[in-house]
């Protein structure tokens, strides 16, 4: 049975200045042709036409309409977009005529990209970067995730993928030519050198940072005795009102999380109760939600008390020591000689420093502005099934048909990671990540 036709608005809510509605599919141009009642335009051509229901003949909208044939269409198929006048009823009517022509049929979330996955247009790690580049809000995450979509993994894969088959060839022609002596020698120890060159390039891959991180943002969680001054920090931080700053010590209760870019670098930051013992039971539970998050965070600030003292701090991740109120200590502003930073909540000073040691810290978990070549844990999973595959065929060298079966083994653990074998269980979740009309 061929696809169905699908259309959706794909741009943003009306009402707007314009509004894109786009039909993909076997039926798209005829679709078109119902709706504006006159010879379609040449490819990729913007023309104007007034646009009428088929059913009553009524005019809805006077829009641009221009054709993408398939398969250099970005699903694959035709596609025909009309640009419409944004309005709600305009947008309404124009997508209720749409669903009257017969054969066609209203896109879910991501059924768009579906069909350019299906198409072959895109493979999986770039529908991944499609996905990341849509939900970018740093500039770091979308220069990783437009690289992915662009094709940045997908070019290495396919590198892997050949170097794989290469080595499967001459092992296997080792096989071939067993009984004949030594003729498969040279290759089957090139083949060997082979292997060892891709897992250690693997290994490498795998030791870098994912973009796990880098997509969810670095979680930073400050902490400390109560009135330390974390909430004005976290305020200072995210140029925003997110925690309530008082003088009574105890304030912040409960764990407040709030996003911040620095540098371009997506932040997490984390405003905990402040460290005491205390018989209240609504502030114990915050202290140790704090602790929680602590112990969880990818980078901690741990702020000194009032007095100038620090709590201890129970955590694997690195801790960057901050003392605040520089305003009123006259401690000049920035890190001392012991590496603690003096800073003011109220003035602002010392606050450039700690965003440069922030963006540091966050180096070995998110890179330094290169692009990764993993893009989440999926991806690191499958390369490190591929690598695991590849260290077995190294360790079976002296015997060319378990070799084999290794290389076989890598391959498809790289077949998963394009999307080739093996993926349909996943491929709901991450076209439901998609708006309707993309
Ligand atoms: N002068 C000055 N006052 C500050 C500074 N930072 C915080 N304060 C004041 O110190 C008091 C406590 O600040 P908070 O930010 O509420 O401290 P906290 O650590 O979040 O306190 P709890 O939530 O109660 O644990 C408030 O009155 C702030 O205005 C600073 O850098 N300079
Ligand atoms: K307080
Ligand atoms: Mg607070």
């Amino acid at each position: 049975m061929p696809a169905p036709t699908l259309f959706a608005l794909s741009s943003g809510r009306p009402p707007a200045a314009i509004s894109v509605i786009r039909i993909s599919g076997a039926a798209a141009f005829e679709a078109a042709r119902r709706l504006s009642g006159k010879a379609l335009p040449p490819p990729r051509t913007a023309r104007l036409r007034t646009l009428r229901d088929p059913a009553g003949g009524e005019a809805l909208d006077k829009a641009l309409l221009l054709l993408f044939p398939g398969p250099d269409s970005a699903t694959g198929d035709d596609i025909a977009e009309l640009h419409l006048h944004g309005g709600v009823a305009v947008v309404a009517a124009v997508l209720k005529a749409l669903d009257g022509i017969e054969g066609l049929k209203a896109a879910g979330p991501g059924d768009f990209t579906r069909r350019a996955f299906h198409n072959g247009v895109l493979d999986l790690p770039q529908v991944e970067g499609l996905a990341d580049l849509l939900a970018a809000e740093t500039e770091m995450q979308r220069r990783q995730a437009m690289a992915h979509a662009d094709g940045h993994l997908t070019r290495m894969a396919e590198g892997w993928r050949e170097r794989l088959l290469d080595a499967l060839a001459q092992v296997e022609a080792g096989l071939d030519f067993a009984d004949e002596g030594d003729v498969g020698e040279s290759d089957e120890s090139c083949a060997n050198d082979a292997i060892a060159a891709l897992a250690a390039e693997l290994d490498q891959v795998l030791e870098a940072p994912s973009g796990e991180r880098l997509r969810d943002g670095v979680r930073l969680a400050v902490t400390g005795p109560p009135n330390a001054g974390k909430s004005s920090l976290v305020n200072k931080l995210t140029e925003r009102d997110v925690a309530i700053v008082t003088a009574i010590p105890g304030t912040t209760r409960d764990r407040i999380e709030a996003h911040l870019a620095i540098k371009g670098v997506p932040f997490v930051a984390i405003d905990t109760a402040g460290l005491r013992e205390t018989g209240d039971v609504v502030e114990r539970e915050g202290i140790a939600r704090a602790r929680a998050a602590v112990a969880t965070a990818d980078i901690v600030l741990a702020m000194a008390g009032e007095d100038g003292r620090f709590e201890p701090v129970e955590t694997e991740a690195p801790v960057i020591r901050v003392m605040s109120r520089s305003d009123l200590s006259g401690a000049p502003a920035g890190p001392d000689a012991d590496g603690l930073h003096h800073l003011s909540a109220v003035t602002g000073d010392g606050l450039a420093a700690l965003a440069d040691r922030l963006v540091e810290e966050a180096g070995r978990l998110v890179g330094h502005g290169e692009i990764l070549a993993l893009a989440n844990d999926r991806q690191r999973r499958v390369v490190s099934d591929c690598h695991a595959a590849l260290l077995e065929a190294g360790a079976a060298a002296h015997d060319p048909v378990l070799v084999a079966e290794h290389l076989r083994a890598a391959l498809n653990a790289l077949g998963r990671l394009t999307g080739r074998v093996g993926v349909e269980d996943m491929l709901d979740a991450l076209f439901g990540r998609f708006c309707i009309g993309k």
